[in-house]
C-alpha cells in the first residue's frame, strides 16, 4: 500500500516541481505536471519533468506553489482526488492553518487525514523549471511533518517520494520544524541580503576587491525576493525572536565599538561564531567532521584540475569537499582541498612532488 508507485501529479513546475519530476520520471515514475502559468508546465515537460496531461488517477499529488498559495492547492487537491497530498513549502505552519480552515468551511476536514506536510532541505537560488535538477536532492535532507490527523500509511507514501529523489528524511512536528528552518534556512537569508544590500551603493573599485568571503555570505541575498516575503511572513513569530537576539547583539557590539578598548567584546562575538559555524552537520547530513584544508594554486588552462584530481587521488586522499576560487583575468585560480587530516601529509607530498605549488 505505501510503495510509490505513481501516478505523481506535481502543482507547480517551478524550481523544486520540476526538480521533483525530473527525479521521479528518471525512476519510470508516471509524472503528471501541471501550472497556473501554462509555459511553466509546458517547459517541464519538455525537459522530461513529466506529462501534462495523465489520465490515469495519481495516487500521490505534490504541491510545490510558493507559500501563500499552498493551502488553497492542497484543499482543492484534496477534493478533486483521493491521492495522498503532500507539498514542498519552506514553511509548515501557515499552510497547514490555511488547509484546516478551507476544509473545514467546506465541511470536509476528514480529508486532511490525507494531508502530510514536506520539505526538502535543497534548493537554490535559481528558481523556474529550467533551473530544475534531476540530482538537487541527492543526499539532502527532506523533512516529513505529519499533523494530528495524517494517516501514517501517507506519511510512509512521503517519505518513500523523498527517498526516491536521493534525500534522507527527518520526522518533525509542524512547530518544531518552522523553528528549525527559522535558524537554519531563513534567517541565514535574511542576513545574507542585508549583508549584500550593504553593497548596493559601494564604488565600482571597493567591488573589485571580492574575493571568497563576500561570495559565500552573498550567494543566498540573489533568491527570488517574491518567494522570500511569502516565507519569511509565513514565519514571522519564530524569525521575530531570533532577529531581536541579533539586534541585542548588534548594539553590544555598537557599544563596544565604541569604547576605546573592544577587543575582549569583539573577540567574544567570532568565537561564539566559531562555536556556533562547527555545529553546521558536514555533508549528507553527518555531524561535523574535523577536515583539514590544503591551498594548490592551479594554473587557468584546460584539463588542470582533472590533474590535480589525479594527483590527489593517487596520495590516497579523499576529497572531502572543494572550493575553486577563480577570479577573472587572473592566470591562475585557488583550489582548497578539504581531506581528512590523516591524509593530509601524504596528499601535501604527492602534490608537491608531482610539481604543485602547495600551501597549508
Ligand atoms: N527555492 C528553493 O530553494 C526552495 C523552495 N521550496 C519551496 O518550494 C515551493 C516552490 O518554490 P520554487 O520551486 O523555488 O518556486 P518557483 O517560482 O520556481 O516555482 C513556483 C511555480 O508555481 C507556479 N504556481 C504559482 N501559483 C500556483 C497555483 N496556484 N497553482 C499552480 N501553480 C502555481 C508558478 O507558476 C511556478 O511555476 C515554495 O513553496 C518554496 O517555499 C522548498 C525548498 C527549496
Ligand atoms: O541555496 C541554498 O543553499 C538553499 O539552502 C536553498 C533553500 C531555500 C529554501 C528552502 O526552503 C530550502 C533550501
Amino acid at each position: 500500500m505505501t510503495e510509490l508507485r505513481g501516478p505523481v501529479r506535481i502543482v507547480g513546475t517551478g524550481l523544486i516541481g520540476t526538480s521533483i519530476g525530473l527525479a521521479l520520471a528518471r525512476l519510470g515514475v508516471v509524472v503528471e505536471v501541471v501550472d497556473a502559468d501554462p509555459d511553466n508546465a509546458l517547459m517541464a515537460e519538455r525537459i522530461g519533468a513529466g506529462t501534462r496531461l495523465v489520465q490515469l488517477e495519481p495516487q500521490l499529488v505534490v504541491v510545490a506553489v510558493p507559500p501563500d498559495h499552498v493551502g488553497a492547492v492542497i484543499t482543492e487537491q484534496l477534493e478533486q482526488t483521493d491521492a495522498v497530498v503532500t507539498d514542498a513549502a519552506s514553511v509548515k505552519g501557515k499552510p497547514l492553518a490555511d488547509a484546516k480552515a478551507l476544509t473545514a468551511a467546506s465541511g470536509r476536514t476528514a480529508d486532511l487525514a490525507r494531508y502530510v506536510g514536506s520539505h526538502p532541505m535543497a534548493g537554490s537560488e535559481r528558481n523556474g523549471p529550467l533551473a530544475g535538477r534531476a540530482d538537487l536532492f541527492e543526499g539532502a535532507t527532506w523533512a516529513i511533518t505529519p499533523h494530528e490527523t495524517s494517516d501514517p500509511d501517507a506519511t510512509e507514501l512521503v517519505r518513500r517520494l523523498a527517498e526516491a529523489c536521493g534525500a534522507r528524511t527527518v520526522e518533525l512536528s509542524v512547530p518544531d520544524h518552522d523553528l528549525a528552518v527559522a535558524r537554519v534556512s531563513h534567517l541565514p537569508q535574511l542576513m545574507s541580503s542585508l549583508a549584500a544590500g550593504t553593497l548596493v551603493d559601494a564604488p565600482a573599485e571597493h567591488l573589485e576587491l571580492s574575493g571568497q568571503g563576500v561570495r559565500d555570505v552573498t550567494r543566498i541575498a540573489a533568491g527570488d525576493p517574491g518567494l522570500w516575503t511569502q516565507i519569511v511572513a509565513a514565519n514571522s513569530p519564530a524569525l521575530s525572536g531570533l532577529l531581536e537576539q541579533i539586534r541585542d547583539e548588534l548594539d553590544r557590539l555598537l557599544i563596544a565599538l565604541s569604547k576605546e578598548e573592544t577587543d575582549d567584546e569583539v573577540t567574544a562575538v567570532l568565537r561564539r561564531g566559531v562555536s556556533g559555524a562547527v555545529r553546521v552537520p558536514g555533508k549528507h547530513g553527518t555531524p561535523h567532521i574535523e577536515l583539514v584544508t590544503v591551498l594548490v594554486t592551479i594554473p587557468d588552462r584546460p584539463g588542470q584540475l582533472a590533474r590535480l584530481f589525479a594527483d590527489a587521488a593517487a596520495s590516497g586522499a579523499n576529497v572531502e569537499d572543494l572550493r575553486i576560487d577563480h577570479s577573472p583575468g587572473r592566470p591562475v585560480g585557488e583550489v582548497e582541498l578539504a581531506v581528512k587530516p590523516a591524509s593530509v601529509d601524504q596528499l601535501v607530498e604527492v602534490l608537491t612532488e608531482r610539481g604543485w605549488v602547495v600551501h597549508r
